[in-house]
């Protein structure tokens, strides 16, 4: 049997629950608290990113977490033993970090064994683990390569297959891929999607790229000044942002500042029509955010299908992104305001040059209606 099986027997009651954070503070005494009452669970076999711009408190969370500091208030769980009470060579968690920490002067397959060895696994069982888990990795045959002579891809792999090589029962990943150019990157962010879904190992990833989160994961947090903003599965999160901070920050979003007239967006006089998310009283200022895809475009004077809401604009720039243009259109009607809108037909580069008149337009279910809180970043 496994240490996480025999880990999961012992917990049957919480045999589901890989990781539970109850209201948990850290503060590190600077003034203000760099994880602020998180708390989720997170169940067995499923892989969870937490996201958020720099200093959110991603790192601190997911070293709570580790057990590498303990929170000022608050409980963590892993398979429903407190992290604090188990001594660190008993907790049975694999991690990779930024700077992989692989030793150079040994082979690949030495570094996947070390953690064997430190663990006392039986030495006549190591050979074989250590071939599966390169197998694993895509490294068969480049076990007698020492780390210099791998690429940074696998080197990336080896250190993938010594955090797994015996067999923990959480993976902590906390931004191993962001020293990586972005190929290689997207590469690996499948990699570790494959890997995590072959073996099922409960992984919580730290990372402040929306892009990743929303590939890799079956679950995002997303963090902002120590605190959760929101905690839902990938494509919930971007239908349904919580607030203006977590629209801003998963997909490209366009604000207009207004006031709530109790059933619209009011920009300086003008009715925008929109769907309220937030509980808002009339009249009170609030933040509408509309996704690229969502903005219609069309030609001056056109009538748009299905917009609830349609006003003339001015092209201020045209950005070529390949597979799509993102066009950026100025509306004075809104106070000069700017809408960045997608435009997927490439080859109608110049459909609207900068400075053309345009028809802009949106229904009332794509335009989100928030609370007006602080700025988006
Ligand atoms: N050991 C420490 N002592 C004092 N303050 C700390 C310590 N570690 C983190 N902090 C502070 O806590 C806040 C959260 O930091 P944290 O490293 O968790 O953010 P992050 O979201 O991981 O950022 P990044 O993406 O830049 O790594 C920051 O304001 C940071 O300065």
């Amino acid at each position: 049997m496994s240490t996480a099986e025999a880990v999961r027997t012992d917990t049957a009651s919480t045999a589901t629950t890989a990781v539970s954070v109850d209201g948990v503070d850290m503060d590190f005494g600077t003034g203000t608290l760099a994880v602020r009452d998180a708390s989720f669970t997170l169940e067995t076999g499923r892989f969870l990113t937490i996201l958020g711009p720099s200093g959110s408190g991603k790192t601190t969370l997911l070293r709570l977490i580790a057990g590498f500091q303990t929170p000022t208030r608050g409980e963590i769980r892993i398979h429903g033993q407190r992290i604090s009470a188990k001594p660190p060579h008993k907790r049975s968690i694999g991690m990779v970090f930024q700077r992989l920490a692989l030793f150079p002067h040994m082979t690949a397959a030495e570094n996947v064994a070390f953690p064997l060895k430190m663990r006392r696994h039986d030495p006549a069982t190591t050979p074989d683990k250590v071939d599966a888990y390169l197998r694993l990795v895509r490294l068969d045959g480049l076990g007698d390569r020492r780390i210099h002579e791998l690429s940074g891809g696998q080197q990336q792999r080896v250190a993938i297959a010594r955090a797994l090589v015996f067999e923990p029962d959480l993976l902590l990943l906390d931004e191993p891929l962001a020293a990586l150019d972005r190929k290689l990157r997207e590469e690996m962010q499948l990699e570790f999607r494959r890997i995590q879904k072959e073996l099922g190992v409960t992984t919580i990833n730290v990372t402040h790229d929306q892009r990743e989160a929303l590939v890799v994961s079956d679950e995002i947090i997303v963090m902002d000044h120590g605190e959760i903003q929101q905690a839902a599965r990938p494509s919930e999160m971007y239908r349904n942002p919580a607030n203006a901070f977590v629209a801003n920050f998963i997909g490209v979003t366009s604000f207009l500042d207004g006031r709530f007239d109790g059933g619209a967006l009011d920009v300086g006089g003008v009715s925008c029509a929109g769907t309220p998310v937030s509980k808002l009283d009339p009249g009170s200022p609030a933040r509408g955010a509309i996704r690229a895809e969502q903005v219609r475009l069309g030609a001056p004077g056109t009538t748009l299908e299905a917009c609830d809401t349609q006003l003339d604009g001015v092209v201020d720039d045209v950005i070529f992104e390949g597979e799509r243009l993102v066009y950026v259109v100025t509306v004075p009607a809104l106070g000069d305001a700017a809408l960045r809108i997608y435009h997927h037909d490439p080859a109608a580069q110049d459909l609207y040059g900068a400075g053309a008149a345009v028809r802009v337009g949106w229904t009332e279910a794509d335009l989100r209606i928030f609370k007006k809180t602080g700025e988006p970043a």
